[in-house]
C-alpha cells in the first residue's frame, strides 16, 4: 500500500549529529571532486573529449566534475533510443512506473546528505538550502508517483444503454528537459520524473553550470530500475543543442525552466513545423519572477523584515521567487526598512563547503556580472542603504544589498536581478501598494504582511501571482502543499508539484463501444 504523501522534512543543522553527518558528507563528495562523467545514450557511457567543467562558485579553483559534452549527432542518437523505449515503457504498469519513483526517492532519502553535498560543491548551496533542494527533489518522486497512480484510472462518463465510455491518459512521446541551475537537483528531478512517469522517455539537458549533480540523479533513477533509453542525459554547450532538440522533429513536449528571454525563444521555435513531423509540440515554460513584498500600515513589522530579508537574501537571491521588492506603506517604511538592515547585518556569508553560513557566492562569473552591474545602476536609482560589496578573486561574493527610495518604475524595480539585492519603494495606501507590486511584467510569486482582513482579501484578487502569501516570505513552496507556476512573463503557469502537472505530459482518451 502506498502510504499518503507527506513532505520530506528538513534537517535541523543545530542538532550536532546532523551537524557531524553533513560535515561526513561533504569530505565523501570532496574525495570525489574532479572526476569525469559520461553521457548517458541508451544506458550506454559515452566519453567525449569536450567537456563542460564545473567549478565550485565558492572556490573557483576547484574543479567539481568534468562532464562529457553531447554533439547534435549524440542527440539524434539519443532521440531514436527515446522513440525505441517509448515502444515498451508507454505499456509498463502506471503502478510499475510509478514504483521506480518510489523507490528512487528511497535512495536519495538513504543518501540525502551525499546529495546535498554535491550540491553545497555543485551548485555553491548552504546547507539548509541544498537540504530543501534535496528534500524537494523526494517529495516530486513522491508525489508524482501518486498522481501517476491516480490517474491511471481515468475519469468516469456517462454511459447509455448498449453503450460503454472509457475515458484514460496516455503518453504523448518523447520530449526535451531543459532546467536552469539554481535548484539543480529539485527542478531537474521533478521535471524529468513528471513526463518519465506519465511514460514518455526524455532527453534531459542539465544546465551547464550544474551538470555533476543532474548525472548523480540519473545514476539513482537507473539503480531504481528505470528501463534503458528511458532517461537519456545529453549535457551541452546550449548554442550548440539547445535549439537542436527544441527544433527536433521528433520532440513532443519542451519541459523547461528559466529565464524569460530562453523560455520565449523557446516557445517561439517549437511552434514552427519541422520535415516529418507529425504533431504539434508542446511547451511548458517557467520562467522568472519579479517578486513582492507588501507591508501594510496594520502589520507585524518584525514579521515583515524577517520575510523580506529571508525572501530576499536566501540562498543569495537566485530564486525565481525571491523578493527583490519591498512595497511599504508609508506610515511604516522608515522602520520596517530600518528592522530589515539589522536583520541583514546579522547574516553570515562564507564558503558552505567549510563552515554552515546563510549566504555564499553566486552561482557564476555570468550571473556575477550581471548582478555587479545592477548594484551599479541601482546606484544612480535609489540609495544604497546597505551592503554592494563584490568581490570574485576567490568566488564570485556579493553582499547582501538593499537599495531605498526606488521609484516604482526604475529599472532595479522591473527587471529581474537574480542576486541578493532587494529595493524598497513606498505607497500611500493600500490600492496603491497593490498598484505597485502588479505594475512589472512577471507574476510569479508575492506576499501580503497585514493584519488588515479587507486588504488581505482585495489582495487575493487583484494582486496578479501564481503564487501569493499572507503572513510570511515568497519563497519556499513546498510540493503538494503550494504548486508552484505564474502568470504574465513568469511561464504557463504548470504549478510544479500540484495536481494537474503530470496532464502536460498526457494526451486524454475516449474509447466509446457499442454492445
Ligand atoms: N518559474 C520557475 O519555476 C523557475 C524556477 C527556477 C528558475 N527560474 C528562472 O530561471 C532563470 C535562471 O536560470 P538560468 O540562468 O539557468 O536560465 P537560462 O534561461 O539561462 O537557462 C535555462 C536552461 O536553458 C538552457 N538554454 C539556454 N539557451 C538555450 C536555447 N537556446 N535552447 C535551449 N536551451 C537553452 C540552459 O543551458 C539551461 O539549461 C531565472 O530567470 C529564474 O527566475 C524559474
Ligand atoms: N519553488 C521555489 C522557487 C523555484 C525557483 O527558483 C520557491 O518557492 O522558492
Amino acid at each position: 500500500m502506498v502510504l499518503p504523501f507527506k513532505h520530506e522534512p528538513f534537517t535541523d543543522f543545530d542538532n550536532q549529529k546532523n551537524k557531524e553527518e553533513f560535515e561526513s558528507a561533504l569530505k565523501l563528495v570532496e574525495s570525489e571532486l574532479g572526476k569525469d562523467y559520461p553521457l548517458v545514450i541508451n544506458g550506454e557511457r559515452i566519453y567525449t573529449e569536450d567537456k563542460l567543467v564545473s567549478i565550485n562558485p565558492n572556490d573557483k579553483d576547484q574543479v567539481v566534475g568534468k562532464v562529457s559534452k553531447a554533439t547534435k549527432e549524440h542527440v539524434d542518437q539519443a532521440m531514436d533510443a527515446a522513440l525505441e523505449a517509448f515502444t515498451t515503457w508507454r505499456k509498463m504498469p502506471a503502478a510499475a512506473r510509478a514504483d521506480v519513483l518510489f523507490r528512487a526517492a528511497a535512495i536519495v532519502r538513504r543518501r540525502k546528505h551525499e546529495f546535498s553535498a554535491w550540491l553545497v560543491y555543485d551548485a555553491g548551496k548552504p546547507w539548509n538550502q541544498a537540504d530543501g533542494d534535496t528534500a524537494e527533489g523526494i517529495d516530486f518522486l513522491e508525489y508524482y508517483g501518486r498522481q501517476m497512480l491516480e490517474l491511471a484510472s481515468g475519469k468516469k462518463l456517462a454511459d447509455r444503454a448498449n453503450e460503454h465510455n472509457a475515458y484514460f491518459y496516455q503518453p504523448m512521446g518523447p520530449g526535451v528537459v531543459i532546467p536552469p541551475w539554481n535548484f539543480a537537483f529539485a527542478i531537474v528531478c521533478g521535471t524529468a520524473v513528471a513526463p518519465i512517469v506519465a511514460g514518455n522517455p526524455v532527453l534531459l539537458k542539465p544546465s551547464e553550470h550544474t551538470p555533476v549533480i543532474a548525472y548523480k540523479l540519473v545514476e539513482v533513477l537507473e539503480e531504481a530500475g528505470l528501463p534503458r533509453g528511458v532517461l537519456n542525459f545529453v549535457p551541452g554547450d546550449p548554442a550548440e543543442i539547445g535549439d537542436y532538440l527544441v527544433d527536433h522533429k521528433d520532440t513532443h513536449f519542451i519541459n523547461f525552466t528559466g529565464s524569460r528571454n530562453t523560455g520565449l525563444r523557446i516557445i517561439e521555435r517549437a511552434a514552427i513545423v519541422q520535415e516529418g513531423q507529425k504533431h504539434i509540440k508542446r511547451v511548458i515554460a517557467e520562467l522568472g519572477g519579479k517578486d513582492t513584498i507588501i507591508v501594510d500600515k496594520e502589520a507585524d513589522l518584525d514579521l515583515a523584515a524577517d520575510s523580506i530579508v529571508n525572501s530576499a537574501f536566501g540562498f543569495s537571491g537566485q530564486k525565481c521567487s525571491a523578493c527583490s521588492r519591498a512595497v511599504i506603506h508609508k506610515d511604516v517604511y522608515d522602520e520596517v526598512l530600518a528592522k530589515s538592515i539589522e536583520l541583514t547585518k546579522k547574516l553570515t556569508i562564507g564558503n558552505p563547503t567549510n563552515e554552515n553560513v546563510y549566504m555564499a557566492a553566486v552561482s557564476n562569473q555570468q550571473q556575477f556580472n550581471k548582478i555587479k552591474n545592477y548594484i551599479e545602476i541601482g546606484k544612480d536609482e535609489g540609495e544604497l542603504v546597505y551592503g554592494g560589496e563584490v568581490d570574485d578573486s576567490k568566488g564570485y561574493f556579493i553582499t547582501p544589498t538593499i537599495f531605498s527610495n526606488v521609484d516604482p518604475d526604475a529599472r532595479i524595480m522591473q527587471e529581474e536581478i537574480f542576486g541578493p539585492v532587494v529595493a524598497f519603494a513606498k505607497g500611500n495606501d493600500f490600492d496603491e501598494l497593490i498598484e505597485i507590486a502588479n505594475n512589472t511584467e512577471y507574476g510569479l510569486t508575492g506576499a501580503v504582511i497585514s493584519n488588515n482582513r479587507e486588504h488581505l482579501e482585495k489582495a487575493r484578487y487583484d494582486f496578479h501571482v501564481g503564487n501569493l502569501y499572507f503572513n510570511r516570505g515568497c519563497t519556499a513552496a513546498i510540493v503538494g502543499y503550494q504548486p508552484f507556476g505564474g502568470f504574465k512573463m513568469s511561464g504557463t503557469d504548470s504549478k510544479a508539484g500540484g495536481p494537474d502537472y503530470l496532464q502536460y505530459f498526457l494526451e486524454a482518451k475516449v474509447v466509446t463501444e457499442m454492445y
